[in-house]
């Protein structure tokens, strides 16, 4: 492979490393409904596939589940338990968005076998995540910090928030592309901005959506640019469009010479045999998924677009239209309903 920094390998073995993210990117589009029989079944087929880590919580983080993000089905500490219980080889990460989750739920989760501590906070909120960062560092956690809806601002803005991170304990800051709406040249940008911010002093990660087809270009491009973790879902299980294709960014590695430690045959085997059928519906490139990628509107919108075109009798495609045009961030769930309500009463 070309274009890489030759100082940019995450270990001996690997070249990059892969976080599976269906259990709990997953989770938005299962309407947080897994049961422990989901986990238990996906976790030791792509453990057995040597994924390395695996992430497991309420599509929204610790103590997402609540009427404006939608109740789970099993209580996410007893999923990340049984995730922790069948893993043999994976790590198993959890998420949390400061001020839904507490410092308490970090606690729990790294009672039940939580190893890798995954804070979000929105692009230009960093300050929000140094008091859990601490915390998880003082645990023995590892850390990694996510930048939401990071094409929302520059590049320099974005170094500026992962510089923030790192000094408060993060050892790897994420770009996430929330809206999947970044194309290839503003992954590159905005990962390069961060590995020339952070030199040695934390990685740098990618975390895509598939909300405009791009999410394995724009992985390559990422690690190109010097990301050394990236995130995926087996199936596409994500929201939106759902997240980079884990089979098929491993298979595309793997004809560049880019280690992940992924068996290509065993996990193309998992994504047909074991997740799909887990899964209520394919996650695909349809009118809503796209015009979120065009629109620039969070991932997670979507169900929720779904469920209050249906209940206000409106369109799905222009609540995630105004969405976009109001800029909303995650935490807004409750601005859709606002704006059915505002459709509905012009439709009047
Ligand atoms: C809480 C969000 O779903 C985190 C995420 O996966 C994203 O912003 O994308
Ligand atoms: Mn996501």
């Amino acid at each position: 492979m070309t274009d890489r920094p030759s100082r940019s390998r995450y270990s001996d073995t690997l070249d990059i490393r892969i976080t599976d993210s269906s259990l709990r990117d997953g989770s938005h589009a299962k309407r947080h409904q897994f049961t422990g029989e989901d986990v238990r079944s996906i976790v030791s087929a792509l453990d057995g596939a040597g994924v390395p880590v695996i992430e497991v919580t309420h599509g929204d983080g610790l103590g997402g589940s609540s009427f404006n993000y939608g109740f789970s089905k099993t209580p996410e500490q007893e999923l990340i338990k049984i995730a922790a219980e069948t893993a043999r080889h994976a790590k198993i990460a959890f998420l949390m968005l400061p001020g839904l989750g507490v410092k308490d739920d970090i606690r729990a989760a790294h009672g039940n076998g939580g190893r890798i501590c995954r804070i979000a906070t929105h692009c230009t909120e960093a300050d929000i995540s140094v008091q859990h960062f601490g915390l998880a560092r003082e645990m023995g956690l590892e850390t990694v910090g996510f930048l939401m809806m990071a094409h929302s601002t520059t590049p320099e803005n974005l170094a500026r928030q992962a510089r923030i991170m790192a000094d408060a304990g993060c050892q790897c800051v994420y770009v996430v592309d929330s809206a999947g709406a970044m194309v290839m040249d503003e992954v590159t940008d905005r990962v390069a901005a961060l590995v020339a911010e952070l030199g040695d002093d934390a990685q740098v990660g990618f975390h895509g959506h598939e909300n405009l087809g791009l999410g394995v270009g724009n992985s390559v491009a990422a690690v190109r640019a010097g990301a050394l973790q990236i995130d995926g879902s087996t199936r596409r299980l994500g929201a939106g469009a759902g997240n980079t294709p884990v089979e098929a960014f491993a298979a595309v590695c793997r004809k560049m010479g880019i280690r992940t430690g992924i068996d290509v045959l065993k996990i193309i085997d998992a994504a047909e045999d074991v997740v799909r059928p887990v899964m209520d519906d394919e996650c695909t490139l349809d009118r809503m998924a796209l015009l979120m990628g065009h629109a620039g509107v969070y991932s997670s919108f979507l169900k929720h677009a779904y469920r209050q075109a249906e209940r206000y009798g409106v369109s799905g495609a222009q609540i995630l239209l105004r969405a976009g045009e109001r800029r909303l961030v995650g935490g807004q769930e409750d601005q859709l309903i606002d704006i059915a309500v505002e459709l509905a009463a012009e439709a009047r």
